[in-house]
């Protein structure tokens, strides 16, 4: 639990098995909170699939791999083993932070969805043996998000009356391949006079981000706000944030959010563990607003990249040694009158 007289974002609580149901009500729930607020509670209790079971088995997971030795760990280094960060370790302070010398403060384990579910023949992707204790757990877990995925892109898609020949399930198809990853983090403890923020100001670069972690430390500054509030994690929903992805797709109709990991006020940071599954468009999606007469018109001049130059383009500016000045803009989508 957050301590008291702290700002709480106040976030909409979306039932899965509502959406799946086609229930009107939620629908439009969650289709205010992706224009509002871009973050919302999906409350996975209540389907027919039982997911705790997974949910204990994906943090058993985070814990064994970050007490391999670094060593190990930077055997499966990720700027090492794929051009686009789909697999791999990230050291801490690699990139750009809150912390002295501008570094994070956190490391991450990233594990591709193609590999976990053997597309695109990626299912040798190199690992550490750990992974493979967990693969079943792995496969679950991608599997229970796609249903989460379809259920929630099926109901925006529904209730923006997108054509059904292109919506947003046509970049998004559940047995395509695409840069979809499961993401493991480790926070690591500060001193309380090291306080500082571990994460920088980000919006996430894909379509859905689906966050599960049961310690505070999230914030967020909702798009028409001023103020960072923080979230409050909630057993039995996951923490879904839409990406610069669905921004981009909806010419900025639906919202993503700028959010940072943080020291709770007046305390040290301590060691954090969650884990997020990140839905990307697949790779050649142009990120360019879909047919809808609610969607803003786009700049002309303005360039439309593919997803995966999205991705490589987002990438450079996350990393300390390959971001350049005055890249922030593509880390925060376009905000730069952040408040402290
Ligand atoms: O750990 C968290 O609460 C947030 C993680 C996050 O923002 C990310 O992985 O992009
Ligand atoms: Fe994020």
């Amino acid at each position: 639990m957050l301590p008291h007289g702290l700002p709480i974002a106040q976030l909409q609580t979306v039932r899965l098995d509502l959406l799946r149901e086609c229930n009107s009500n939620e629908a439009q729930r969650l289709l205010e909170a992706c224009q509002r607020d871009g973050f919302f509670y999906l409350d996975i209790r209540n389907v027919d699939v039982d997911f705790t079971g997974v949910l204990d088995r994906m943090y058993e997971l985070c814990r064994e791999i970050y007490s391999l030795p670094l060593d190990d760990k930077l055997l499966y280094d990720v700027d090492k083993l794929s051009s686009l960060k789909l697999n791999g370790y990230k050291p801490l302070g690699r990139n750009f932070g809150g912390l002295p010398g501008k570094k994070d403060g956190f490391e991450t384990y990233t594990i591709p969805k193609d590999g976990v579910m053997g597309l695109d023949c990626q299912d040798a992707f190199l690992r550490p043996p750990v992974v493979d204790r967990f693969m079943d757990a792995l496969q679950d877990f991608a599997r229970f998000i796609s249903i989460a995925t379809t259920s929630t892109l099926n109901s925006l898609s529904t209730s923006l009356e997108l054509p059904q020949e292109e919506n947003f399930m046509t970049y998004h198809r559940p047995s395509a391949a695409s840069p979809d990853i499961i993401r493991l983090l480790k926070y690591h403890a500060q001193p309380l006079e090291e306080r500082g923020v571990l994460h920088t100001p980000h919006t996430d670069l894909g379509s859905l981000t689906f966050l599960f972690t049961r310690q505070p430390g999230l914030q967020i500054l909702a798009p028409d706000s001023d103020q960072w509030t923080w979230v409050e994690p909630k057993e039995g929903c996951a923490i879904v944030n839409l990406g610069d992805g669905m921004s981009l797709l909806t010419n900025g109709f639906l919202r993503s959010c700028l959010h940072r990991v943080g020291p709770l006020p007046d305390e040290a940071m301590p060691t954090r563990y969650s884990f997020a599954y990140l839905v990307r468009a697949e790779d050649q999606t142009p990120m360019t607003g879909l047919k809808c007469p609610l969607f803003p018109p786009l700049d002309p001049g303005k360039k439309v990249f593919t997803s995966g130059e999205w991705l490589k383009q987002k990438f450079q500016a996350v990393r300390l040694n390959t971001r350049k000045e005055n890249e922030d803009w593509i880390l925060t989508g376009n905000r730069d009158d952040l408040p402290a």
